[in-house]
């Protein structure tokens, strides 16, 4: 809501002291400055980069310059603060809240002040290409694809193209996607971003540049955006310098948290909208910079401080207030060894006695049983699960120990694993929802209407051929060409699309319309999955979800952005108020902190990932994706090690066991930050000293020197 508008609107200078504002006083003086950065009465104040080291405090840092802006009178419906996931907007939202809230009694209007500007750059693209649509020749009801309704047409125009018939392999849906996309989002040309990237397929470029051609061509006719759009076409906008200055002076204050995951064409939207920064913040930490394989570049954060005349201010936060000493420094040691970084001397008051541990284990079913055996001593100690993650590079890894859990009744959450959107069922309901917004969204009919009994790809080809020709809202479903087996489901099934559509006369239901595709669609489950019973609550649980939209656009829009979790064929969620552990990739770790941590597979070929090692910027990537794993930990941190782990799924070389060494971020000289220990503990007859144990290292450094 903007306060301005609330009955109990501010008095007219709406200005709160800087002294009276109590955050202040919680806040070391680096934070302090980048909170009360440009404040006083000298007007909206310039660039401010806060270079910020894990667990100092950035996000907190940010959440409180927010607050303080609109306690210092700015409208908080012309604050814009770009975020890098959309929980990340809600956690942040409430901790602005959290603070006005302590001004409240004296300054009631700030009880009611909302920020109504903040999510993903993908999230605010897509409202702002909505709300200009008719200004950039968009049509409203456009709808959004995910990366795999993306893929899926434009192995579609693959096809058409004849590229899938070439003598030679042409390379598949997924990869053409990658292309196009790194292409997109680093504003690289074709040709460098196959060197680079892709060299394999460096003999396809005038045929990928053809088939990426088609494949706008194709989105613009179906009145469909992919992902990378919804940033292209802002940026597209934000080039005509009308509109920059029309969207720029839409938000007095640009905030934007993560600035190191960002890409070319995020820097280059802010700086179309504040060309002379002012009024623009930005925070990031280049040594958490993860995302370089979707086109993020660390060097947006390096030059921003130049972008400006006169420069940016940096403010440096060096404090971290989550780990203890030993755990930061040994982080620090993993970092410390990275080709290039911003140099910062992160510190920690928080003493303990206890190094970080590396963990030997035979394989991977002990691995589990460790970090089980762990996580419930440790909730005897009083800890609870929900305190304690358990981080992995890839989702799959975490299978042995999914199961184990399931096995114990220990209830987990899993963060980057199979997502809501990705279950077939779910794309089902959300196929036929999007085909009644957008008939020409070929994509999502193709997928809806061979749901029915009795029709393929072929029928569904003619029927989508037949209604992409007519002219909008008369396609006349009901008499599409079908087999006659089929007729009496199609009718029915017509019905109801016309019905959601609006096109039957009353307005489209909402969300009664859900509740119609979801009662046909249940009826069809049994004959579409074996396991349709489990897919059930999925859907029920998007139905709970649709009706606290207000529409089916605004519906579709989020979910396609921000979908929550699957919950099929994984433990169900537990109840808000049941304990459970988390389990979490590290990339869907980023920003999150937790008691207890423990990393699985800190091996060669899991992190390093034996995917990424193809040249040295994607080893260094994985160095800080470990960096970011272990500065998770605020107080008990395991790395584990198995032996011998079972991988699955490889490309090209299936199932199999592997064995492998400790992590290449780990080399030796590291390990005086770490105890070892092997798990199961012998027997304490032969368990030796402590010194002992090192001295069994000592020893097996000298069997190397032998051979220096
Ligand atoms: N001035 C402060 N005094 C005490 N604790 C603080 C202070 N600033 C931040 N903290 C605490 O430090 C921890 C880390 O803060 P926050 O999550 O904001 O860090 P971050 O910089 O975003 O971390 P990362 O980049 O590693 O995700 C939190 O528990 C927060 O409450």
């Amino acid at each position: 809501m903007n306060a301005s508008a609330h009955p109990s609107a501010p008095p007219s200078s709406g200005r709160t002291d800087s002294a009276a504002m109590p955050w202040l006083a919680s806040l070391n003086a680096a934070q302090r400055e980048a909170v009360e950065f440009g404040g006083g009465e000298g007007g909206v104040a310039g660039p401010l980069l806060v270079i910020a080291g894990a667990g100092s405090g950035k996000t907190s840092t940010l959440a409180h310059r927010v607050a303080h802006l609109i306690a210092g009178g700015a409208d908080p419906a012309r604050i814009l603060l770009l975020t890098f996931s959309r929980r990340a907007a809600d956690e942040m939202g409430r901790r602005v809240q959290r603070l006005l809230g302590q001004l409240a009694a004296t300054h009631p209007w700030l009880a009611h002040a909302e920020l109504n500007w903040s999510g993903t750059f993908h999230g605010i693209g897509a409202r702002l290409l909505r709300e200009y649509a008719g200004r950039i020749g968009l049509d409203v009801a456009f709808t959004i694809h995910d990366r795999e309704d993306s893929a899926d047409l434009l192995n579609l125009v693959r096809h058409e193209q004849g590229f899938s018939e070439k003598s030679r392999r042409f390379p598949l849906k997924g990869t053409c996607l990658a292309i196009y996309s790194a292409a997109v989002n680093t504003r690289a040309p074709l040709a460098e971003v196959l060197q680079a990237s892709f060299p394999w397929c460096a003999e396809w470029e005038d045929e990928l540049k053809r088939l990426f051609r088609a494949y706008v061509q194709a989105k613009q006719a179906q009145q469909v955006l992919d992902y990378d759009d919804l940033l292209l076409y802002w940026a597209q906008m934000m080039a005509e310098p009308e509109l920059a200055q029309e969207v720029g002076a839409l938000f007095e204050h640009v905030l934007v948290d993560e600035y190191q995951d960002t890409n070319h064409l995020q820097a280059a939207i802010l700086l179309a909208m504040k060309p002379d920064g002012r009024g623009l913040t930005v925070v990031g930490d280049d040594a958490q910079a993860i995302y370089a394989f979707r086109g993020a570049t660390v060097r947006n954060i390096l030059d921003f401080p130049a972008a400006f005349e006169p420069p940016a201010r940096i403010v440096t936060l060096e404090q971290n207030y989550r780990s203890t000493q030993p755990i930061l420094a040994a982080a620090n040691a993993v970092i410390a060894l990275a080709a290039e970084r911003y140099a910062k001397d992160l510190r920690s008051d928080r003493g303990s006695s206890q190094r970080p541990r590396l963990v030997s284990v035979k394989d991977d079913a002990e691995q589990a049983a460790y970090v089980v055996e762990q996580a419930l001593a440790r909730r005897e100690d009083g800890l609870r699960l929900r305190q304690q993650a358990v981080l992995f590079r890839a989702s799959s890894y975490s299978a042995r120990l999914e199961m184990e859990l399931t096995r114990r009744n220990i209830p987990f959450v899993k963060f980057g694993g199979l997502r809501f959107l990705e279950a077939a069922h779910v794309k089902d309901v959300l196929a036929l929802l999007r085909w009644a917004e957008n008939p020409r969204d070929r994509i999502a009919g193709f997928r809806a209407v061979q749901l029915l009994a009795g029709i393929g790809p072929k029928t569904a080809g003619r029927v989508l051929d037949n209604v992409c020709a007519a002219p909008d809202g008369c396609a006349l479903l009901a008499e599409q060409p079908v087999p006659d087996g089929a007729r009496e489901g199609w009718l029915a099934f017509a019905a109801l699309i016309d019905r959601l559509a609006g096109r039957d006369g009353g307005p489209a239901p909402w969300p009664a319309g859900f509740e119609l595709a979801c009662r046909w669609y249940e009826a069809q489950m049994p004959r579409l999955y074996e396991d349709a019973p489990v897919r059930l609550p999925d859907i029920q649980q998007l139905a709970r979800i649709a009706a606290t939209y207000p529409g089916r656009r605004q519906f579709l829009t989020e979910l396609t952005l921000d979908p929550p979790s699957a919950t099929s064929g994984e433990p169900g969620m537990p109840l808000v108020d049941e304990d459970y552990l988390i389990l979490s990739t590290m990339h869907s770790a980023k920003g999150q902190e937790w008691s207890a941590v423990s990393v699985l597979n800190v091996v060669d070929g899991c992190i390093p990932s034996d995917i990424a090692t193809r040249n040295g910027a994607e080893i260094e990537e994985e160095r800080r994706l470990l960096y970011v794993a272990m500065t998770r930990a605020r107080d008990h941190l395991d790395l584990i090690l198995p032996q011998r782990f079972y991988v699955s799924q490889q490309q090209g070389l299936g199932d199999r066991h592997v064995y492998a060494g400790r992590s290449r971020f780990i080399p030796n000289r590291l390990l005086e930050h770490f105890e070892q220990i092997t798990w199961p503990l012998p027997p304490p007859g032969l368990r030796g000293t402590p010194a002992s144990r090192q001295a069994a290292v000592d020893l097996a450094a000298k069997m190397r020197d032998m051979w220096r």
